[in-house]
């Protein structure tokens, strides 16, 4: 008989030395295409590494389920998930959600839960694992919580490995990620049942090749990939005090569930079976170790060939012996998530149905009443929202919370800053010694202080010190230092007097200006942008200023060896370095001598017209030649660089303005035709109808990427489903959208598309002179117009024109008719 050993299991070091090259294969798929599900029957011969892999695992828990047999049509479903670092923390976990066929449940409404979910990791940082053993999906309804619940928590160890109840709930916290890359396996074991979309292994390999990556996913050796050995003891933990979790699932949210506060640290590595019956488990763990020594033929040794066992199991006669039922196989409704009558209780916990209704006014699609206390359109979607290929909801807002406290994690220090370099400025004119300048002073100390903590809290004091802006947290440290020493030499030397020259009280003034030092750091906000590129192109010219100035010191310096050597007797060409600060002065500000007369007139009159000559020509070759070729060079250096720098980040921002104009795009082109397809109803009826599918749309494509290769999938995906829905726009639609769509307009402005001749854009993009744009022509087109032209551009035309010239002519030549 089929008998689930216990709710949620673990092992250690599954994995051979260096993980096998999982790893790296794990990282190529991912990157390439995001979470492919891969498909391992149970009874093929495993081909790559992957399946390898995920046929070892089958047929361990096969056999530690005691399953007499496997149905045919059993298999096990792998995919990768990967959390990194270039994520925003906010959405380095994963949402709460249940397992399941996500295209069978999308598709036809059936929901099929898998019969174990297991997780192999391959890497030791990111978010913790939680499971909770109840609330459970079964039969298309989450089950009353019945008895004692269990949450277990695992926090990602390389080569550990976790199995549990493929219908728990489970999710992996984002706020206790540690930081670092998160990769994972996950494998989950079907019977008599492969959920859709799934692809195989080869034909994933086939296609990577096919795109030029090289898939490392051979079979290169006989070894092992899985290998465990003695389940180990989940750990028990009364989770009393520690943090407070809350649950949130569609619209269930279950409150009281807390976990140990150690979870911030890193210690954290037994998995844990919070809160309750975790005794059970613990037994259950026992017996299955006693087990496995009392059995020779433990899986330890036979799950390794597993050739052997599928052969084994062969011959135990599957198809007689079958009493195996699958999980859950069951058609729901999508609405039925709602038929939990009585709110779930988890004990010492409580469960609450969030406040979430339908929209007031939305109607019940089944009996046409308006029920706006029942959560029936969000609960209908909870099953629906993919949860291990692109979760929406939660972790949009997720990022909403963390993108609003980035904001203000910007805008409230930029703005003390400015308030600082005020009271800076107005301290030192009004009554200077003024104890309330010092208070302010403190206060503004007191909040750079808790700025830097906040920032190392919430970034890590890794990423804060040596990750990507390493140079202004150093520069905000030094900041902070300076405000310091500043105060504490303020509070020693109070009472000293003194003056600018180097004796405390000169130190106090010179850190005072360091103050004002601060407003440098305005330039790290993202709201000063722009005052940050004029100085970066400022600083981009320093480098031709540089070799300017050698140029106009070499100058200087054979003119003061000449003059040194011509006029001797003058004081002012006594010494090399006195005739070259004389020189330098009689082309810059003022050509005295020593005694405030006009140096030249005084030369004039001892070395006559010779030296007028020579005065007037050097000074024209100096201030007309060598003064402004430096202002030219440098002018042109700035506006140079930045054209390059813009040049180079349109080049960069590619792929996101393509995902970015095509996302647009097709929102319009669908939203218009739901318009049309909706045009039939009455008006009440056809607004609310319009509003919930938009909303769904946006819901459905709410994903928002994180890598340009991300941008570029999801840009070509666009594509790729619009070209085959054979949509195309009209002049009339086109400019219609230039004058009413205004997110379009705003994203086009972004990415820099000049929209001067708007109305001229329907002929520039229409390349093939059609009168209609499809997708891609419009696309590809708008991608072009990005910028100022280019150089390529002009080329572009040039050679194209040359072809289509000799083409002329070549037809000519055909028809015996003389060109020109
Ligand atoms: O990586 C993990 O810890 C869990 C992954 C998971 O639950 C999923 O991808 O569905
Ligand atoms: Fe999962």
């Amino acid at each position: 008989m089929c008998r689930m050993r216990s709710a949620f299991s673990a092992w250690e070091a599954v994995l051979p030395p260096q993980g096998g090259g999982l790893a790296r294969v794990a990282r190529q798929i991912f990157g390439f295409q995001r979470n492919p599900s891969i498909w391992v029957p149970a009874f093929a011969e495993a081909s790559t590494l992957l399946d390898r892999f995920a046929h070892q695992v089958f047929w361990f828990h096969a056999r530690r389920l005691e399953l007499s047999s496997v149905p045919p049509g059993s298999g096990a479903e792998l995919w990768v998930q990967r959390r990194g670092p270039e994520q925003p923390p906010g959405e380095r976990g994963m949402d709460w959600h249940f397992d399941k066929d996500e295209d069978l449940l999308d598709r036809e409404d059936v929901l099929v839960m898998p019969k174990l979910s297991t997780v192999t990791y391959l890497s030791s940082t990111g978010a913790p694992l939680l499971v909770l053993s109840q609330p459970v999906l079964k039969e298309g309804e989450l089950q009353p919580i019945e008895g004692q619940v269990t949450a277990f928590l695992t926090r990602p160890v390389s080569g550990r490995h976790v199995a549990f109840d493929g219908r728990l709930l489970h999710g992996c916290p984002a706020r206790f990620a540690s930081r670092g890359e998160r990769l994972s396996l996950s494998v989950n074991l079907w019977f008599g049942h492969k959920p859709l979309g799934v692809v195989s292994s080869e034909s994933l390999r086939a296609r990577l090749s096919r795109e030029g990556v090289d898939p490392m996913m051979e079979l290169s050796t006989s070894e092992d990939l899985f290998t465990p050995g003695d389940g180990m003891v989940v750990k028990q933990h009364q989770a009393d005090g520690g943090i407070d979790l809350p649950v949130d699932f569609g619209p269930w949210h279950i409150a009281g569930l807390r976990v140990p506060s150690e979870l911030r640290g890193e210690d954290l590595t037994t998995p844990l079976a919070l809160l309750h019956d975790a005794g059970q488990v613990t037994a259950e763990n026992m017996q299955l170790r006693r087990q496995l020594e009392k059995d020779p033929a433990a899986p330890r040794t036979e799950i390794r060939a597993s050739k052997r066992m599928d052969d084994a199991l062969r011959k135990s006669g599957c198809d007689e012996d079958f009493h195996f039922t699958p999980t859950v196989v069951q058609t729901v409704q999508r609405k039925s998530f709602q038929s939990v009558e009585a709110p779930l209780e988890l004990p010492g916990a409580v469960v609450e149905k969030l406040p979430v209704g339908p929209p007031p006014g939305l109607q019940n699609s089944e009996d046409g009443t308006n029920e706006p206390d029942e959560p029936e359109e969000h609960n209908g979607d909870v099953g629906h929202r993919k949860t291990h290929r692109k979760s929406v909801v939660t972790v949009e807002d997720e990022l909403g919370d963390s993108a609003s406290f980035l904001l203000l994690l910007d805008m409230v220090p930029a703005a003390v800053i400015i308030l600082s370099a005020a009271i800076a400025g107005l301290s030192a004119d009004i009554a200077p010694n003024h104890i309330a300048w010092t208070v302010l002073e403190i206060v503004f100390t007191v909040f750079f202080v808790a700025e830097i903590i906040v920032k190392c809290r919430y970034f890590g004091i890794c990423e804060y010190l040596v990750g990507a802006d390493w140079y202004w947290s150093w520069f905000d440290i030094l900041c902070v230092i300076l405000a310091l020493v500043d105060m504490t030499l303020q509070f020693a030397f109070s009472d000293a007097e003194g003056g600018d020259d180097g004796s405390p009280v000169g130190v106090l003034k010179m850190l005072k200006l360091a103050r004002l030092g601060r407003i440098v750091r305005l330039l790290r906000f993202k709201i000063f942008q722009e005052l940050k590129l004029m100085i970066q192109g400022v600083f981009t010219g320093l480098r031709v200023l540089f070799w300017a100035v050698v140029l106009l010191l070499l100058c200087m310096y054979l003119l003061g060896v000449f003059t040194r050597t011509i006029f001797s007797d003058h004081a002012e060409f006594e010494t090399v370095p006195a005739a070259m600060f004389t020189s330098f002065r009689c082309f810059t500000e003022g050509c005295s001598a020593f005694d405030g007369t006009p140096l030249q007139e005084r030369l004039r009159k001892d070395h006559g017209g010779v030296f007028m000559f020579g005065y007037i020509l050097l000074f024209l070759f100096v201030t007309i030649g060598i003064f402004n070729l430096i202002m030219a060079v440098f002018i042109d250096n700035v506006a140079d660089g930045s054209t390059k720098k813009r040049q180079r980040e349109l080049g960069e921002n590619a792929p996101r303005t393509e995902w970015v104009l095509a996302s647009s795009l097709r929102q319009i082109i669908m939203t218009n035709v739901l318009r049309k397809e909706t045009q039939h109803l009455p008006d009440d009826e056809r607004t609310q109808v319009l509003k919930e599918k938009i909303e769904a749309l946006r819901e459905r494509y709410g994903y928002k990427p994180h890598s340009n290769q991300e941008y570029q999938e999801l840009a070509d995906g666009i594509r790729e489903d619009m070209s085959e829905s054979g949509v195309v726009v009209t002049r009339e639609d086109f400019n219609g959208w230039l004058t009413s769509e205004k997110e379009l307009i705003s994203k086009m402005d972004d990415a820099e598309i000049d929209l001067s001749c708007k109305y001229d854009l329907f002929d520039v993009l229409d390349a093939d002179l059609s009168g209609e744009l499809d997708f891609d022509e419009m696309v590809d087109g708008l991608i072009k117009c990005r910028g100022p032209v280019s150089k390529t551009d002009i080329i572009a035309i040039r050679l194209k024109t040359v072809l289509l010239v000799r083409m002329m002519n070549g037809i000519c030549e055909k028809l015996g008719i003389q060109p020109g």
